[in-house]
C-alpha cells in the first residue's frame, strides 16, 4: 500500500529538519524520514559539541594569559565537566526525543529509517512505501570521506564522531588534515594537555583559505605546543593494538595513542535511488538549480548541494525549498557572500571570494591588509591578539569580493564585510565610514587604507 502524502523530506539534519518543520506547520501533509537521529550531525556530532569543547579550550588558554596580565592563575584542566556537558547538555546522551517532538509537535510525521526514491515522487523507507503530491526533498547530509591510505581501513581510527565523544583526552593525537575539523579539535585537544601533531597533504593549513590567515595560523598552533607537518603525504597506517603509526612520503614515522581522520567530508548518494528518477547515483553532489531543484518534484539542501558543507547554508537552501513548495516568492539562492568561520583561537572568519579565487576567475583584483597586533585594541588587548584581515577588491567595480577576518573575535567581525560583500558598498564608501574607537574591527579601516 502506498501512502499519499503531500512531502516527503529524506534526512532531518539541520536542512531536512527545517524545511519538514516549516512546511507542517504550513499544514502540509509531511513525512520526515531519518536513519539515525533527527537534528542530524550538527547538534550531536559536529557545530554544536565541539564548539562547546572550543569554549572550555577557550577557557583555558585565557586562563593562562593571566601571568604578566592580571597576576597569577594556576590552571588544571579537567576533561570531566567538558564530556558532562556533551552529553547532559548537548546531545541528551545522543537522544533525539526533544529534536523529534519538536517535529510531531508541529504536526509532522516522523519514520525512522532509510529512505530511498522509487521513481518520481515516491520513496520507500522498509516496507512502507509514500507518493508526495508536492515532492521529495533529499537532505542527506555527508559523511567523512577517508583518503585510501594504505593500511588505513585496516586501524580503529577516529572520526569527528569519536573526538566528540571521547570520555577522556588522549595522551597524543595525530590528525590527518588541516582543515577546520582537524584544526578545531587539535587546538582544543592540545589545550587540554594532548600531544598533536597535524598531517596536513597541501603546503599551508586551511588551504581553501587566504594563505596569510593559514600561515598565522600556523604559527600560532606551534606556539602553542603542536607538531605540524604540511605538504606531508601519509604513505602507511597501522595499530599495533596500544599505538598507531602513520609513516609519510619523507620516510618520517609518527605515533600516538589516537588517530583522527580529518580529510574532508563527502554526499553519500549511491543508495538513494538516484536512477529511478534520472538523476546519477555516482555523482559527487546533487546539482540544483537556483531554487535548489535537483529534478521536477526533487529538490536538495544542505551538504548534498556541495555549496558549502556548512549548518547556515542548509538552512539558507531549505528557506528557499519552502518557498518553492508554497508558492511564496523569493529570490534564488545568492552565494556570493557566503560565510565560513572556522572556530580555532583566532577564529579565521571568511566571505565571498579569496585572492586566488578571484585571479581565477581574471578579475582585476586589487587587496588590502592589516595586522590585529599593530590596531590600537590589538595593541590593548597583548596576550592573544594575534590576527589580521585582509580584503580582496573588485579594482574594476570598486567593490569588495571577498574578505578574511582573523582574530580573537574574526567570526563577530566578519559580519560588517560579509553585509558589504552582499549588498556590494562601494569600497569609496567603505573608506568613509566611522568605525568605533578601539574595536577589533577598526582593523578594517586599516586594511582598507591599504587597497590604496
Ligand atoms: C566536527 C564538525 C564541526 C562542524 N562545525 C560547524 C560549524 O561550527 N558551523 C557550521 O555551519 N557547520 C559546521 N559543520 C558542518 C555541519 O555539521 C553540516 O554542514 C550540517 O550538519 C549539514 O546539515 P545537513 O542537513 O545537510 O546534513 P546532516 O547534518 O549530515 O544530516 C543529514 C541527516 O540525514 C540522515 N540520512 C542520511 N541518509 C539518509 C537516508 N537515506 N534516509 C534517512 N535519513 C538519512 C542522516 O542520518 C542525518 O541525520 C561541522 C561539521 C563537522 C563534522
Ligand atoms: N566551523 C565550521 O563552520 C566548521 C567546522 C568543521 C567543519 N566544517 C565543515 O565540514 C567540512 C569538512 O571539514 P574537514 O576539515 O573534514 O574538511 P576540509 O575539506 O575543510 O579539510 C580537509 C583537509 O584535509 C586535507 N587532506 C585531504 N586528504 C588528505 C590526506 N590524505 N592527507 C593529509 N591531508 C589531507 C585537505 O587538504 C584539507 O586541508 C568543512 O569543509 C566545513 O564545510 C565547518
Amino acid at each position: 500500500m502506498t501512502e499519499q502524502v503531500d512531502v516527503v523530506v529524506i534526512g532531518m539534519g539541520p536542512g531536512g529538519e527545517q524545511v519538514a518543520g516549516r512546511l507542517a506547520e504550513a499544514g502540509l501533509n509531511v513525512v520526515g524520514v531519518e536513519a539515525e537521529l533527527v537534528g542530524g550531525e550538527c547538534p550531536y556530532w559536529a557545530c554544536v559539541p565541539t564548539k562547546m569543547m572550543i569554549r572550555a579550550g577557550n577557557l583555558l588558554a585565557e586562563a593562562r594569559r593571566v601571568p604578566g596580565m592580571a597576576g597569577t592563575a594556576e590552571v588544571r584542566a579537567d576533561w570531566s565537566p567538558v564530556a558532562a556537558r556533551i552529553r547532559d547538555e548537548a546531545t541528551d546522551d545522543w537522544n533525539d526525543r526533544v529534536a523529534a517532538d519538536r517535529f510531531t509537535d508541529k504536526g509532522g510525521r516522523l519514520v525512522r529509517g532509510r529512505g530511498r526514491l522509487d521513481g518520481p515522487g515516491r520513496v520507500t523507507v522498509g516496507e512502507q512505501s509514500f507518493e508526495a503530491r508536492h515532492g521529495v526533498v533529499i537532505a542527506t547530509g555527508s559523511r567523512p570521506q577517508i583518503p585510501p591510505v594504505p593500511g588505513l581501513a585496516e586501524v580503529p581510527y577516529w572520526t569527528n564522531r569519536d573526538a566528540i565523544a571521547a570520555k577522556e583526552p588522549p595522551r597524543s593525537l595525530l590528525v590527518l588534515g588541516g582543515g577546520a575539523v582537524g584544526l578545531e579539535l587539535a587546538q582544543l585537544y592540545a589545550r587540554f594537555g594532548t600531544a598533536v601533531t597535524v598531517v596536513e597533504a597541501m603546503d599551508g593549513l586551511l588551504p581553501a583559505d587566504e594563505p596569510e590567515a593559514g600561515a598565522l595560523l600556523a604559527e600560532v598552533l606551534e606556539g602553542e605546543g603542536i607538531t605540524l607537518r604540511t605538504g606531508a603525504r601519509a604513505v602507511q597506517a597501522r595499530h599495533d593494538g596500544e599505538e598507531f603509526g602513520l609513516a609519510l612520503e619523507s620516510g618520517e614515522e609518527l605515533t600516538a595513542q589516537q588517530l583522527l581522520v580529518a580529510t574532508g567530508r563527502r554526499a553519500d548518494l549511491a543508495e538513494l535511488g538516484l536512477e529511478t528518477v534520472g538523476l546519477d547515483p555516482g555523482a559527487h553532489t546533487l546539482s540544483t538549480d537556483g531554487h535548489l531543484l535537483a529534478a521536477p518534484g526533487l529538490w536538495a539542501v544542505g551538504d548534498v548541494t556541495g555549496h558549502g558543507a556548512f549548518t547556515h547554508v542548509a538552512m539558507y537552501e531549505a528557506e528557499i525549498v519552502c518557498r518553492a513548495v508554497l508558492g511564496e516568492p523569493g529570490p534564488p539562492a545568492d552565494y556570493r557572500a557566503l560565510p565560513r568561520v572556522t572556530f580555532t583561537d583566532p577564529e579565521v572568519g571568511a566571505v565571498g571570494l579569496t585572492e586566488r579565487q578571484a585571479r581565477d576567475k581574471g578579475l582585476r583584483v586589487r587587496t588590502g591588509m592589516s595586522r590585529l597586533p599593530s590596531s590600537a585594541r590589538g595593541w590593548i588587548h597583548k596576550t592573544g591578539n594575534e590576527g589580521l584581515y585582509k580584503l580582496v577588491a573588485d579594482e574594476d567595480r570598486g567593490v569588495l569580493l571577498g574578505a578574511t577576518a582573523m582574530g580573537p573575535a574574526g567570526g563577530e567581525v566578519l559580519y560588517g564585510l560579509a553585509v558589504a560583500v552582499q549588498a556590494e558598498v562601494p569600497v569609496e564608501t567603505l573608506r568613509h565610514m566611522i568605525f568605533a574607537y578601539p574595536t577589533f574591527h577598526r582593523g578594517v579601516e586599516d586594511a582598507l587604507r591599504d587597497l590604496g
